[in-house]
């Protein structure tokens, strides 16, 4: 028997209600379907939502056909997943590839896509603008032509020291024991042998003889045996690839040396330039290197709004810093969102301590409602073999417990072997863990203080928070949550309740930055503040995508009209 549970909160933003839940009122349905009751909890009788309240109890009288079904956008791939595997089994966590020579072309970024991709981060260290511009079209043209919503995410050079681009080469060997020279010289002709040039001017004067040079946190290993003029001569003391524009840190001592070079930008000239860029082609995420201080997030926030009013560029301050450590909570509260970049972290602390440090930045983007990506040598071997090693596996696996909104791909999509396969794995192990969570019933015990800044806020919160433990207590498919500015759907997302929840929002901008979100599934969709009529439209174009069917139990929440709504799918 279908049953329908409407509780309305309805507040006056003027005035500051006490909401007496006692009061509630039963009210039964005006037309049609007898099957159905609703009951209303008000918190004012003077509410201006009054008249919507009443028109509200006749949902389900008559569904709304709509029969333009194209008015509402979903991505392609999760469609298809939602129809072969059902509410349950829709992947939770978002999956990010970096792309590059190995994935740029259009066919290999359409496998990426079909095979989940949801964010596509280019990173400004690498490539030229015009292959960058390229990327970015060629996503789009596939949104466009394929139905997919893959997003772009575009991640800032920094100001750290890396090594030049190798002459060309797309990697080098250093042997143990060998004699390389590090280099501020710009050559004009080939580079010499066994030389790697040094994007830092202030190189050669801040190491010093003695000092332990570390390419990409100690993938490979340097002593500094001699520093003549601009070049440095150093001993490979474990040796390894040496990939282009490595990241270089060095070390006296046992401590990172933190000179000159920490006094750079975090935001150089040519990451402003790169900014502008990303600006005018609307990516939907900046995701800021080395971040050290709120203040920087705060300022590239502002810079953004101010160029591009109503733009919806979400800022992500990656933490790969002793400093971003120390300022974490700061930098997350200035921040859209943080990554968990333990490339540059792993050379930055000692490694042993990434995966407390990793767990630490997951809680805490959780408490404050920011979305956190896990990233770096997820799965690193996939690089060069078709399968994952058992830690690897281990390690995603870990990420996901945790519930971190999203995993990257780095090498392993941008210059690997096998950057399908790899994006099989994290999807598989994905929906391995989730389910083992949910039928282990693991319902974490995370506590998820207050965060709203406004009582309107406040009510949202609480509304999303009863929502979600509403839908796991009474099982049910989805959570519908209509939503502008996506705020409701974050909140909700928040939660990690068990059934996916399904994000309307009327901008395919918005649509494409909720991608990021753990659980949700973004939709675009135009609605009115009517949510009988939203309901009814919405349930309408889903049947006939064969997306929901009768009988189906969801609840509905939405930020026009405040409220918790339980129903059966008509
Ligand atoms: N656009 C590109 N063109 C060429 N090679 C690329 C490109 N993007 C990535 N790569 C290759 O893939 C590797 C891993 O990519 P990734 O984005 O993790 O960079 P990274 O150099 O490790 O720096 P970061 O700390 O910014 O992530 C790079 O070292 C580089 O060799
Ligand atoms: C992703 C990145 O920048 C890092 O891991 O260092
Ligand atoms: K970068
Ligand atoms: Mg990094």
């Amino acid at each position: 028997m279908a049953q329908s549970l409407n509780i309305f909160i309805s507040v006056p933003h003027s005035t500051k209600p006490s909401i007496t839940f006692p009061n509630a009122v039963p009210r039964f349905p005006v037309t049609g379907n007898p099957s159905r009751t609703s009951l209303c909890i008000r918190a004012s009788a003077s509410d201006p939502n009054m008249s919507v309240l009443t028109s509200a109890n006749g949902v389900g009288g008559s569904p709304f056909h709509v029969s333009d079904s194209s008015s509402i956008d979903v991505d392609a791939v999760t469609e298809a997943e939602l129809k072969e595997n059902g509410f349950r089994s829709t992947r939770r966590t978002k999956l990010i590839c970096t792309i590059g020579p190995a994935t740029c072309n259009p066919e290999q970024l359409e496998a990426l896509a079909e095979g989940g991709m949801n964010v596509a981060r280019i990173n400004m260290c690498h490539g030229t603008r015009e292959w960058h511009q390229e990327v970015i079209q060629r996503v789009r043209r596939l949104n466009e032509e394929k139905g997919f919503a893959v997003a772009i995410m575009m991640d800032t050079e920094g100001s750290e020291i890396h090594m030049g681009d190798l002459g060309g080469a797309s990697s080098a060997k250093a042997e143990d024991g060998e004699i390389w020279t590090f280099s501020v010289r710009s050559f004009d002709s080939a580079l010499p042998e066994r030389t790697i040039n040094v994007s830092y001017g202030g190189f050669a004067e801040d190491v010093e003889v003695g000092d332990e040079l570390l390419v990409d946190g100690g993938m490979v290993r340097f002593d500094v045996i001699e520093i003549i003029g601009p070049d440095v001569k150093c001993r490979c003391t474990d040796p390894g690839l040496l990939l282009p524009r490595a990241n270089l840190t060095f070390w006296r001592d046992g401590s990172l040396v933190r000179e000159r070079n920490a006094m750079l930008p975090t935001i150089s000239s040519k990451d402003w330039l790169d900014i502008d860029f990303g600006i005018a082609e609307g990516v939907e995420f900046i995701a800021v290197s080395f971040v050290k201080s709120a203040e920087v997030i705060k300022h590239l926030k502002s810079y953004i709004k101010a160029r591009a009013r109503d733009s919806d560029i979400s800022v992500i301050a990656k933490i790969e810093s002793i400093d971003s450590l120390k300022n974490l909570e700061e930098i997350i509260r200035a921040s859209d969102g943080a990554m968990v970049a333990r490339g540059d972290l792993g050379a930055q602390i000692p490694l042993e301590q990434v995966p407390s440090e990793q767990l630490r930045i997951v809680q805490v983007c959780r408490q404050l409602n920011k979305p956190v990506i896990v990233a770096s040598q997820l799965l690193e071997s996939m690089i060069e073999y078709p399968t994952p090693t058992r830690a690897e596996v281990a390690d995603v696996s870990e990420a996901v417990r945790q519930r971190a909104d999203a995993l990257m791909l780095s090498g392993e999509s941008a210059m690997g072997q096998f950057p399908e396969k790899s994006l099989t794995v994290l999807r598989s192990v994905s929906l391995r863990i989730e389910k083992w969570w949910r039928d282990e019933k693991r319902r974490e015990a995370m506590e998820l203080p207050a965060i709203a800044s406004s009582f309107a806020d406040s009510i949202s919160e609480e509304i999303c928070n009863s929502a979600a433990k509403m839908a796991n207590n009474l099982e049910v498919d989805a959570i519908f949550v209509y939503t502008k500015t996506g705020h409701m759907a974050s909140l909700l997302s928040r939660c990690r309740p068990d059934c996916p929840i399904f994000a309307f929002t009327t901008t395919t901008s918005v649509r494409r930055r909720l991608n990021l979100q753990w659980g949700l599934i973004p939709f675009r969709l135009s609605f009115t503040d009517d949510m009988e009529n939203n309901l009814n439209k919405t349930f309408a174009l889903l049947k006939a995508r064969g997306m929901v069917k009768s009988g189906d139990l969801v609840i509905a929440v939405s930020d026009m009209l405040q409220s918790i709504q339980v129903m059966n799918v008509p």
